[in-house]
C-alpha cells in the first residue's frame, strides 16, 4: 500500500512592495476572518506602525512584548481570550511574530505577519522559535494567513537588521550541508524540494549581494523575497532544518551565554563561516561564506559581533547540546579544534 502523505500549510496572501502596510485591512478582509483583531508587538514596532495599524479597523487590542519566552505567549493566549479576538496581527522583529504564532496556535484562530524588519526568515515559516531554560524549542505551529511586507517601512529600520536578514539567509548554506549529512547519517527525513529551494534561495541573494545597500528601497525588497521564500522552503519540509543547522546551535547557545549582545541574523552568519570551515576544511568554501556576509555588510568576527573570543569558543564547544538535532558538530567539538577553526578564519 502507497502510505506516504503530507500536508504544507503555507501563507494564503504575500503582499510585497512599498506603502503595503496600509493594504493590511484589505489583505485581511479577502481571508474572510470573523472577529477583531489582537496586535501583538513590541516596543519599537509598536511605536513606528502601531497606530498605522490601528487605523484601519474598528476595535483592535494591542499587547506588548520585549521578550520571546513561553510566558510571553501565555500573556498574549491571556489578552486574546479576554478580547475574545478572532485573530492576531504581528507586528515588528522576529520576536513578536514567534510569539503571536504560537499563540495563535494555542487560541485556535489564525494571524497575520507584519514584520517591521527584513531580519529573520520566520516572517513566513510554520514554525516558533522560543527558548526555555537550557535548551531551544523549534515548536511546529501554523504560518501566517497573510504576509503584509511594506519595503517602505523595513527600507527606514536599522540598516543592520536587514544585514541580519541577508545573514540568516547565506547561514542556509551550511543548513543544508548539515541537514544532508544527518539524512545520510542518522536517516533524518530529507526534503529534496525544501533543500534545494533553501540552497537556491541564498545562492540568489548572493548573487544580488551588490545591490544590497543602505538607503535602497530595492535592498528590503531584494531580501524580503528571500525570506518569504527560505520560510516557504521551511514549510515544504515541516521543519526548520532547511534554515537551522549548527550555525544555528551556534547562535542559540550565544543567546544563552551573552544574551541580547549581536541580532540572530548576525550570530548565525559568523556560525556559518565555523561550521562551514568544519565541513569543507581550510581551503573550503568559508571563505565565500564569509566574503558573501561582508558584501552585504554583515558581521563576520567575534569583534565584529560584540562577543568576546573566549564566548564564542564556549558557545561552539557546547552547541551540540542545545537540542537533538544532528549536525556537523556531532557530539561536540573539542576546545582546541574550536580554537582552530575560529582562528583560522579569522572569527577571533
Ligand atoms: N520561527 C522562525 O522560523 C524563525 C525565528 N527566528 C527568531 O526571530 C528572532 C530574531 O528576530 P529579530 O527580528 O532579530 O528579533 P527582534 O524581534 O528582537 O528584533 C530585533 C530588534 O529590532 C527592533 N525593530 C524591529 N523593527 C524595527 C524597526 N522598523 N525600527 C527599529 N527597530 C526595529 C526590535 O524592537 C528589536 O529591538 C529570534 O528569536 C530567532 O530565534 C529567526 C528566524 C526564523
Ligand atoms: O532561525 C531559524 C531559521 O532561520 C529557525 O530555526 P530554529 O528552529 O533553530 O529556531
Ligand atoms: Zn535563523
Amino acid at each position: 500500500m502507497f502510505d506516504k502523505s503530507t500536508w504544507i500549510k503555507l501563507p494564503r496572501n504575500v503582499l510585497q512592495g512599498h506603502g503595503v502596510l496600509d493594504d493590511l485591512a484589505d489583505a485581511v478582509a479577502d481571508l474572510y476572518l470573523s472577529g477583531d483583531p489582537l496586535l501583538v508587538t513590541s516596543p519599537s514596532p509598536e511605536r513606528i506602525a502601531g497606530d498605522r495599524v490601528r487605523a484601519q479597523f474598528d476595535d483592535v487590542a494591542t499587547v506588548s512584548l520585549d521578550r520571546a519566552s513561553f510566558e510571553s505567549v501565555e500573556r498574549v493566549v491571556e489578552v486574546g481570550r479576554e478580547h475574545d479576538a478572532g485573530y492576531l496581527i504581528a507586528l515588528g522583529g522576529g520576536k513578536p511574530i514567534d510569539v503571536a504564532k504560537m499563540a495563535s496556535d494555542e487560541l485556535n484562530c489564525g494571524f497575520v505577519s507584519v514584520p517591521t524588519a527584513a531580519s529573520h526568515d520566520g516572517i513566513v515559516s510554520g514554525r516558533s522559535s522560543i527558548p526555555e531554560g537550557d535548551t531551544r524549542h523549534s515548536v511546529a505551529a501554523d504560518p501566517p494567513l497573510a504576509v503584509v511586507a511594506d519595503t517602505e517601512l523595513l527600507a527606514e529600520s536599522p540598516w543592520e537588521l536587514t544585514t541580519a536578514g541577508c545573514a540568516d539567509i547565506i547561514s542556509n548554506y551550511t543548513a543544508v550541508k548539515d541537514w544532508e549529512l544527518a539524512h545520510r547519517l542518522k536517516n533524518v527525513e530529507y526534503s529534496e524540494y525544501a533543500g534545494a529551494l533553501s540552497q537556491m534561495t541564498a545562492e540568489m541573494l548572493v548573487q544580488s549581494a551588490d545591490s544590497i545597500k543602505p538607503g535602497l528601497e530595492e535592498s528590503a525588497w531584494i531580501v524580503t523575497k528571500a525570506l518569504v521564500s527560505s520560510g516557504v522552503a521551511m514549510s515544504i519540509a515541516g521543519s526548520s532544518r532547511p534554515a537551522s543547522g549548527a550555525e544555528h546551535l551556534f547562535s542559540h547557545q550565544l543567546d544563552r551565554i551573552a544574551p541580547n549582545r549581536a541580532l540572530h541574523g548576525h550570530q548565525v552568519g559568523v556560525g556559518s563561516i565555523l561550521t562551514e570551515y568544519f565541513h569543507s576544511g581550510p581551503r573550503g568554501e568559508w571563505q565565500d561564506i564569509r566574503d558573501a556576509l561582508s558584501t552585504v555588510g554583515a558581521p563576520t568576527t567575534a569583534d565584529d559581533l560584540g562577543i568576546d573570543d573566549e564566548t564564542v569558543i564556549d558557545a561552539l564547544t557546547t552547541a551540540h547540546e542545545i537540542r537533538d538535532r544532528y549536525t556537523i558538530l556531532g557530539d561536540g567539538v573539542s576546545e582546541d579544534a574550536a580554537i582552530e577553526a575560529a582562528t583560522i578564519t579569522g572569527v577571533i
